[in-house]
């Protein structure tokens, strides 16, 4: 395999470059003044293309590189991947499934913890030694408060299951109950979801049909007590409605991992006590990681000793 020359288009993890360039003859974008510099004298080599959140295979990278047999991307979400194109020419695509679904669920119910509880406004008033002048004011109880979910697929359902550890009931909306929701209550829609929910969590995958399905009726509907969660995609929410709404005290706080324009962020949001950022860290632990390059190699391997992939998308 060392002649077969891949393609990573970001500098995601070294761990991953180490084993990369260990089994494949390896190329690192960032290297290269840009794209086409790269493609100009490399295009014919690269057969395989490792892509991630930031930098993904645009229809461009696609139709420029003309050996290209597969894309893997290190995430779970491929909504930077022209899967039409990919489709078209017959290229494979795989992605990280299940390894990182403990570590984003963890994340949704930090960040809604952190919310509620205020903790890093109150890790900053300890530091900044106010304590000493007063207590901090009361925060508001997490457990037990109705949890909509917009998306239980794997990571849906697992933060489904700790929120229910938290004695939160749990909802999700879909077209019709879903069997294997168990005791979840279903709404056939998400102004209804919302409107029954004191936190929504939006942990579905970014579409056509899911950008900005968390719009104005949506946040009206969970209200100004309500919270949002996002540990999906940015674009999910319509983001100017959401900040709008926090600003004027028509939602009641935020927890967002990811950003639409991520990763420029507005000085409202910055500006809001109640809300908590995070970047784009949902599945960013050291054994989550080094999980994720073991499934990505192992699907260029099973690529390129013609066996079944492991986690195929396409
Ligand atoms: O956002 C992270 C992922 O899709 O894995």
């Amino acid at each position: 395999m060392e002649s077969i020359g891949v393609l990573m288009t970001y500098p995601m993890n070294t761990n991953l470059e180490e084993q990369l360039s260990n089994r494949l003859n390896l190329f690192k974008l960032w290297n290269y003044p840009s794209f086409q510099s790269f493609s100009e004298t490399h295009a014919n080599s690269i057969r395989a293309l490792v892509c991630n959140t930031k930098i993904g295979a645009d229809a461009n990278t696609i139709d420029s590189l003309p050996n290209l047999e597969i894309v893997s991307t290190y995430s779970v979400g491929f909504d930077k991947i022209d899967l039409k194109k990919c489709r078209e020419k017959g290229i494979c695509v795989t992605n990280t499934p299940d390894v990182l679904t403990d570590d984003v669920a963890d994340l949704a119910i930090a960040l809604a913890l952190a919310v509620f509880r205020k903790i890093p406004m109150s890790d900053g008033y300890v530091k900044s030694e106010l304590w000493k002048c007063s207590d901090y004011p009361l925060t508001s109880k997490f457990s037990g408060k109705a949890v909509g979910i917009v998306g239980l697929g794997r990571i849906g359902s697992a933060i489904a299951k700790r929120a229910a550890a938290f004695g939160c009931p749990v909802s999700y909306p879909s077209r019709s109950e879903k069997p294997e929701a168990g005791s979840y209550k279903y709404y056939p829609n998400i102004p209804d979801l919302a409107a029954n929910s004191q936190i929504l969590v939006v942990a579905c995958a970014l579409t056509d049909e899911t950008r900005h399905i968390v719009n104005r009726e949506v946040i009206d509907a969970l209200g100004p007590k309500g919270v949002i969660i996002n540990i999906g995609r940015g674009p999910i929410i319509d983001q100017p409605e959401l900040v709008a709404a926090l600003v004027e005290r028509r939602l009641g706080g935020a927890g967002l991992d990811v950003l639409e324009n991520e990763p420029d962020v507005s000085e409202e949001l910055i500006g809001l006590e109640n809300v908590v950022l995070t970047p784009h860290i949902g599945s960013d632990t050291v054994e989550t990681c080094n999980d994720m390059s073991d499934l990505l190699i192992a699907n260029l391997e099973a690529h390129f000793n013609g066996k079944p992939l492991l986690a195929p998308v396409l």
